[in-house]
């Protein structure tokens, strides 16, 4: 009788444990201000291998993320899974990113601890903005650098930005026009549009700019940028198996060797150059006069943090250039797109003057293929780490979860998207009245295209771009989104309109123009474009 009692006490016990080894237990707070005990279910999800996790589930598409959305068909829009050892949440539909990325946004503010991170800022990854954990360094970096690089529309940073814009371009189409005149060939151009893109970067962000086709130490350090941002857009075995570092030993250094040479770059060509004759009374010139500021006034930075910062912003060119090689991928691989996006500069400029980022509003059609680039490649967003015990759509979280937004499932299914497969970037227009005045010359080019008449004089019913697509997210929601995304949407638009004002753009070879699916980056070395300049 005893030994059988003790065998059912066992039996509970191991019950009762199996029941807590899949719950999660955390404070909840009331609205009375207190705190209740809440225990809560993790999501379901596959049932991991040991050592692995459920890695291999991973490989069976071409990105993670695909399929992210092909386990979500199994155990639903939020669930668990293990890779290696490490727990990992993924949410797939608006709602759940919502509550993750808004609603708790407090709860889910750390990034990954992967080696690589640590490798690109000098063996600690909170060295840098978007890697970091949250803290309130983190806070007063994000401050420090909104007003530069994220600058509201009609303030004076956002009309330099154009100016720069528009400045770096019209060197652009130079350099092009003198190589397409001195061959015929198909250009390697995505190197060209990378200094382009540092030098619009550099000029804004320092006032400082670089000579792109003599400058021997610039041109590494644009490529050694372009070398991380594609690895960045990887996801590599290590990240999750970490024991497996020793067979990426030479990667990893590589990845170090990188970055320490983009840092001595800043250091001695831009930070020391302006360090010469800071000037600390007169008005703020640039983003760098204001972290120098901040240094000598704020005994709690240090320099180490100002050339991080640097290193974070400066290489979100690389975003820029890639983002402009894959707009002009799109036209390349459907010449329609092409002829829609000349009509309407043609009609704006009448090829006389170079585009500005003043043309936008009047260029709908120009803007909304950048857009529909973006939601094409479908750029994942930075994983959330939670960083205490918190809960999702009524499922437990523990501490040190992995979070991923699946934001290719957002940008490709068909709940939110009319044939989300299609290039189309119409679906980011809508009708709208505009006042013109008479004889204007200003005109959109969705109407030279003859495809809009006009509706009656001193009003005209054209397009615009909507704005707020609540489930087009590429640069995130909550405390940690993007904070470049103004330099991005602003400098991409002016240096692809620039292109196609100029040039007619084909492919060398039309089979090479696929995508990486859920990637915004191509490799450094990749395919060429003819460009053909146009007669006005
Ligand atoms: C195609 C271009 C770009 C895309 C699609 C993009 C998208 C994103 C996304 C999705 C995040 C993560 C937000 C989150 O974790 O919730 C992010 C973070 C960030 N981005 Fe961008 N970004 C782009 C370009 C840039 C540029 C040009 C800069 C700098 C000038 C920049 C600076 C940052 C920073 C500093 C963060 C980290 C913010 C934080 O963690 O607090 N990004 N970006």
């Amino acid at each position: 009788m005893m030994s059988a009692l003790i065998l059912i006490a066992v039996f509970l016990m191991g019950v009762y444990k199996f029941y807590l080894k899949n719950t999660i237990t955390f404070k909840k707070a009331t609205k009375y201000g207190d705190s209740k005990t809440v225990v809560l279910k993790e999501a379901p999800g596959p049932t991991p291998l040991p050592v692995i996790g459920s890695l291999h589930l991973l490989g069976k598409c071409e990105s993670p993320f695909q399929s992210f959305t092909e386990l979500a068909k199994e155990y639903g829009d939020i669930f668990s899974i293990k890779l290696g050892a490490t727990k990992c949440l993924v949410v797939n539909n608006l709602e759940l990113i919502r509550e993750v990325l808004n609603q708790n946004g407090k709860f889910f503010g750390g990034r990954p601890d992967f080696l690589r991170f640590h490798q690109l800022f000098a063996g600690d990854r909170n060295n840098s903005l978007a890697l970091c954990d949250w803290s309130n360094l983190q806070l007063k970096r994000r401050n420090l650098a909104r007003r530069h690089c994220g600058p509201k529309q009609h303030t004076d940073n956002f009309s330099r930005i154009g100016d720069v814009a528009t400045f770096e371009s019209v060197e652009l189409i130079q350099t092009l026009k003198g190589i397409a005149r001195s061959t015929d060939a198909a250009i390697n151009l995505k190197p060209i549009l990378m200094t382009t893109a540092m030098n619009m970067f550099s000029h804004y962000m320092c006032n400082v700019r670089f000579d792109a086709e003599n400058d021997a130490e610039f041109k590494k350090v644009v490529d050694h940028f372009d070398e991380i941002f594609w690895e960045i857009n990887q996801g590599y075995a290590v990240d999750f198996l970490p024991w497996l570092a020793p067979f990426y030993k030479k990667h990893l250094d590589k990845l170090s060797g990188w970055s320490q040479e983009i840092r001595s770059f800043i250091l001695s060509r831009i930070v020391e150059q302006r360090e010469m004759n800071l000037d600390t009374e007169g008005p703020e010139k640039d983003f760098l006069d204001g972290l120098l500021r901040v240094l000598h006034e704020d005994p709690t930075v240090d320099r180490n943090t100002i050339i991080f910062m640097l290193e974070d912003f400066l290489g979100g060119h690389s975003s820029v250039g890639n983002l402009v090689m894959l707009c002009l991928t799109a036209v390349a691989r459907d010449p329609e797109v092409g002829r829609k996006i000349r009509a309407e500069l043609d009609g704006l400029t009448k090829g006389k003057r170079p585009v500005s980022l003043l043309d936008r509003p009047n260029l709908p059609y120009t803007e909304a293929t950048v857009l529909e680039c973006l939601r094409y490649a479908s750029s994942p967003i930075v994983p959330h780490v939670a960083t205490e015990n918190a809960a999702v759509a009524g499922y437990g979280v523990e501490k040190g979860t992995i979070v991923f937004i699946n934001n290719y499932e957002l940008n490709m299914s068909e709940e939110y998207w009319k044939e989300p497969e299609k290039f189309d970037p119409t679906r980011f227009l809508e009708k709208s009245k505009t006042k013109v005045r008479r004889n204007s010359l200003c005109d959109s080019g969705m109407e030279s295209d003859g495809e809009r008449p006009m509706k009656a004089v001193g009003e005209k019913e054209g397009w615009s771009v909507m704005k707020n697509i609540p489930h087009f997210l590429p640069f995130s929601i909550g405390k940690r989104t993007c904070i470049g995304q103004t330099m991005v949407t602003t400098m991409s638009f002016v240096m692809f309109a620039s292109i196609m004002q100029e040039f007619e753009v084909a492919a060398e070879h039309a089979e090479d123009l696929r995508q990486k699916p859920a990637c915004v980056a191509l490799p450094k070395d990749t395919y060429r474009f003819y460009l053909v300049p146009r007669k006005h």
